[in-house]
């Protein structure tokens, strides 16, 4: 579903964020990527949703190479990918319908298809009848929630997290992963990056790890095989 081979990223200024990367996450599976700050996490994210652009390699989505996906088809690219932030990025003089709403308004649904969208997206995330609420009114932990509705509302079949988990307490995060699990259990492939070495601890899935812009235990380039580190 998601292929690095080879991948490597230096900015333009020089820094090298990723180097010789090699991973392939399987359609369906759920793994966490971690590495200390600075690592390449979130670089490793933005080479998936084309936010950056890969110094060199090959980087795969559902077989296709994405350096071959040219700019205006970008946005259809990305609607594959629902994207969950640790502070959530939501629009805080917005209602929460209207948050979650937003990726169904840019794809031009209909009103009452939204509704009924945003309305199961809710119910999902265990926020329904907060539709009226602005952001402000919410707890943390909710306030995620809603991130991660507006993620799953037009039901992609990628999901990322980039440290979603952050600013929540041990509870509220286990919370989190249990909805990550829900979603991968129906089918999505899911891709968290964290830093909460416990969190992983207390959870089966596989773990990426990058050093330095290094995946340590990587796969040689090619390789289709799920494989643990
Ligand atoms: N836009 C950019 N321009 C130049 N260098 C960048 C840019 N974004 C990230 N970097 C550098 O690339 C390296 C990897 O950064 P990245 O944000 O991917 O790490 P990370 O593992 O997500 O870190 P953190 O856990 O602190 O968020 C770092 O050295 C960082 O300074």
């Amino acid at each position: 579903m998601i292929q690095f081979e080879q991948v490597s990223k230096v900015y333009s200024g020089g820094q090298k964020a990723l180097l010789n990367v090699n991973f392939h996450l399987q359609k369906g599976e759920m793994a966490f990527l971690t590495g200390h700050s600075g690592a390449g996490k979130s670089t490793l994210l933005k080479l998936i949703t084309v936010i950056e652009r890969a110094t060199a390699g090959k980087v795969s989505i559902n077989g296709h190479d994405i350096a071959k996906v040219g700019v205006k088809h970008v946005p259809y690219l990305r609607r594959n990918i629902g994207m969950i932030f640790q502070n959530h990025h939501l629009l805080m003089d917005k209602s929460v319908f209207d948050n979650v709403a937003l990726p169904l308004v840019i794809e031009g649904f209909s009103h009452g298809e939204i509704r009924k969208r945003v309305a199961a997206a809710l119910d999902m995330v265990g926020l329904y009848g907060k539709e009226r609420h602005i952001p402000i009114m919410l707890s943390g932990g909710e306030q995620q929630r809603v991130g991660i509705a507006r993620a799953i509302v037009n039901k992609p079949p990628i999901l990322l997290a980039d440290e979603p988990t952050g600013n929540l307490d041990p509870k509220l995060s286990m919370d989190i992963l249990r909805l990550f699990e829900t979603f991968n259990d129906a089918g999505t492939t899911v891709l968290i990056a964290t830093h909460d070495l416990g969190l992983i601890a207390r959870m089966k899935y596989r773990t990426l790890t990058l050093r330095q812009g290094t995946m340590l235990g990587g796969e040689p380039s090619g390789a289709m095989t799920a494989g643990g580190v």
